[in-house]
C-alpha cells in the first residue's frame, strides 16, 4: 500500500463548482455512459463531487479487483443513503454497513442461497421451465413480460414457501411485480439529490415525504411477506422461509426478518425476469445469432424432448449468446455502489473515508482493448477466445451476490427451453435501446417481440410434458432440505 498521506490528490476528474459540484454534469439517464467518458478521458480512477460527496468511478476490471477483492476490507461498506436506507427500505441487508449486523443476516441469506443445493434444484426449475412454455403456447399473443415473471414467480414461491408449481396465478405475479418495482424508486436520479444533499433531509416538506414513502413501503411489506411467511411456516412441505425462520438469529426482530425475506422476494423476483426479457429481445434482433443456439439446440437435443441440465456442457453457443446479452446490457450498469470505510491510496491518490465508489460494469464491458468491436453483438467472441473475462453481472468480493448460483439455473434452463421451443420474431419498432432505465436497473421491453411456436411436434411435447406433470414439489423440497441438513416433516 502506498504511503498515506492528506495532501496526496483526489483521483483527477470534471472540474467541480463550489457547493453543488458536478450535478449539472450528470445526465437524468444513463450516467454510466458520461461515467466511462470520464474514465476515458481521466483514466481508470477519476472522482466527481456531487453535493458535499466524493465519488470515485472505477473503469477498469483490473482496478475493481485491486479494490474490491485485494482491499476489501476497506472496499465492502455500503454508502449510506438517507431516503433508502433510513426510510423506505430500513433494515434491508443489501444495503446495510458492512458490520457485523449484516454478516449475521448476509450468513443468514447463504444457509439457503448455498451451491450446494443447485442440482437439488433442478426440478423445481425444469418443472418451472414446463410450465412457462405450456403458458407461452396457449397465449402467443399474450404479455410475454408477464409470462417470464411468472416463471421466476413459479420457481421462488415454491423454493421460500413450498407451494404447489403452478399455483401462482398471473394476478398474484402482477401484484407482486408492482410491490417489487415500488422500492426502486429509491434509487432514481432524484433520490439521489437527497443522498447527496443531506440538509435536504431536514426540510420539512421532504423528511415528511421519505416518511411517507417510508411507513407506506414497510406497511406493503409486513402485509404481503408476513401472511406469506405465516403460510411457509404452516406448509407441510420444507421451505426457505421456513428453515430460515428456524435459524433466524437471536436479537433479529420480526420487522428486521421480514426485511430479509422481503429482500430475497424483491432480488428473485426482479432480476431473473428481466434478464429473460432482454434474452427475448436479443433473440427477436438477432435472428441469425439465434437460429445457430437453436440448430446446436436440434442437434443436441432434438424436438421429441425437452432441454435439461445435462444438455448444458453440449450447448456451448447458447451460454455464449446468454454472456453475451449480458455483456452488452448488465442488468446493473453501474453495478451497486460501495463505499471506503475509512482513507486509502491507491495509484498515486486518495480515496477518502466513506466516498461513493461505483465500479461501471457497463464500462468494463465496453473495454475495447479486452472486447473487440465491444458495441457488437457477438456470441462467437466467447467461443473463439474461452479466457475472455465473463462480465461481472453479479458484483465483487464480499457483497458479490448471493443468489447468484439460484439465478443461473433458473436462467440456463429458462432461456434453453425458450430457445426450444419458440422463435421470437421481431414487430416494427422493436429495440433494445428503448428498454426503460427504471433508476438503476435496465428493463427491457418485449411489447415488440413476436413469439411464435417452433413446430407442431414441439407443441405435443409441451403438452404431453405439461398433462404428466405432477405438480407437489414436496419430495424436491426436501430433498434440498437434507441437503442442507435439516429435518423434513414428510
Ligand atoms: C440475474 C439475476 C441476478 C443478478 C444480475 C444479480 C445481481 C446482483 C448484484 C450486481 C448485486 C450487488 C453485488 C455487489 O455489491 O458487488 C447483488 C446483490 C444481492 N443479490 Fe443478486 N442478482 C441476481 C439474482 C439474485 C437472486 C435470485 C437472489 C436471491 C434469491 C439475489 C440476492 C441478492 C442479495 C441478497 C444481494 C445483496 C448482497 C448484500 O447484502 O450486499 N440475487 N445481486
Amino acid at each position: 500500500m502506498e504511503p498515506a498521506s492528506y495532501s496526496t490528490p483526489l483521483p483527477p476528474g470534471p472540474t467541480a463548482l463550489p457547493l453543488i459540484g458536478n450535478v449539472l454534469q450528470m445526465p437524468r439517464s444513463a450516467p454510466w455512459e458520461r461515467f466511462r467518458e470520464w474514465n476515458l478521458k481521466y483514466g481508470p480512477v477519476a472522482s466527481f463531487k456531487v453535493g458535499t460527496r466524493t465519488v470515485i468511478i472505477l473503469g477498469s476490471r483490473a482496478v475493481v479487483h485491486d479494490l474490491f477483492e485485494k482491499r476489501a476490507n476497506i472496499y465492502s461498506t455500503r454508502p449510506r443513503f438517507i431516503v433508502a436506507s433510513e426510510y423506505t427500505l430500513k433494515g434491508l441487508p443489501a444495503l446495510l454497513p458492512y458490520d457485523k449486523t449484516w454478516l449475521a443476516l448476509h450468513r443468514l441469506e447463504t444457509t439457503v442461497l448455498n451451491p450446494r443445493i443447485t442440482p437439488a434444484t433442478f426440478p423445481i426449475h425444469s418443472m418451472a421451465a414446463k410450465c412457462l412454455l405450456y403458458r407461452m403456447m396457449g397465449d402467443l399473443d399474450g404479455d410475454l413480460a408477464d409470462h417470464l415473471h411468472t416463471y421466476a414467480g413459479s420457481v421462488f414461491s415454491t423454493l421460500f414457501y413450498g407451494t404447489r408449481m403452478g399455483s401462482e396465478t398471473t394476478e398474484d405475479q402482477r401484484v407482486m411485480r408492482t410491490i417489487c418495482v415500488e422500492p426502486s424508486k429509491c434509487i432514481s436520479i432524484e433520490h439521489w439529490l437527497v443522498e447527496m444533499f443531506p440538509a435536504l433531509e431536514k426540510v420539512p416538506a421532504v423528511a415528511a415525504r421519505c416518511q411517507r414513502q417510508g411507513d407506506a413501503l414497510h406497511g406493503l411489506f409486513q402485509r404481503t411477506f408476513g401472511s406469506k411467511l405465516k403460510a411457509a411456516k404452516k406448509c407441510q412441505s420444507w421451505n426457505m422461509f421456513k428453515h430460515l425462520s428456524e435459524q433466524r438469529p437471536e436479537g433479529l426482530d420480526d420487522r428486521g426478518f421480514l426485511m430479509v425475506i422481503t429482500e430475497m422476494e424483491l432480488a428473485a423476483r426482479t432480476t431473473g425476469p428481466l434478464s429473460l426479457c432482454l434474452f427475448a429481445v436479443m433473440a427477436a434482433l438477432h435472428p441469425e445469432e439465434m437460429r445457430r443456439v437453436q440448430d446446436e439446440i436440434d442437434r443436441v437435443v432434438g424436438s421429441s424432448r425437452f432441454p435439461t441440465f445435462e444438455d448444458q456442457s453440449s450447448l456451448p453457443y447458447l451460454q455464449a449468446f446468454m454472456t453475451e446479452c449480458q455483456r452488452l446490457y448488465p442488468l446493473v450498469p453501474p453495478s451497486f455502489a460501495r463505499a471506503t470505510s475509512r482513507d486509502d491510496f491507491y495509484m498515486g491518490f486518495r480515496i477518502p473515508a466513506d466516498a461513493i465508489i461505483v465500479p461501471n460494469q457497463w464500462a468494463i464491458n465496453m473495454d475495447a482493448a479486452t472486447y473487440t468491436n465491444p458495441k457488437f453483438f457477438q456470441p462467437q467472441r466467447w467461443l473463439d477466445d474461452p479466457s475472455l473475462p465473463v462480465p461481472g453481472m453479479f458484483g465483487y468480493g464480499r457483497r458479490i451476490c448471493p443468489g447468484r448460483h439460484l439465478a443461473n439455473t433458473g436462467l440456463y434452463i429458462a432461456m434453453a427451453s425458450l430457445a426450444w421451443a419458440f422463435e421470437f420474431a421481431k414487430k416494427p419498432g422493436l429495440s433494445v435501446e428503448t428498454g426503460l432505465v427504471r433508476s438503476m436497473l435496465f428493463c427491457p421491453q418485449t411489447d415488440g417481440v413476436r413469439v411464435l411456436l417452433r413446430s407442431a411436434a414441439h407443441g405435443a411435447v409441451i403438452k404431453r410434458e405439461w398433462e404428466a406433470m405432477d405438480p407437489d414439489m414436496s419430495l424436491h423440497l426436501a430433498e434440498i432440505g437434507s441437503v442442507l441438513g435439516t429435518k423434513t416433516s414428510i
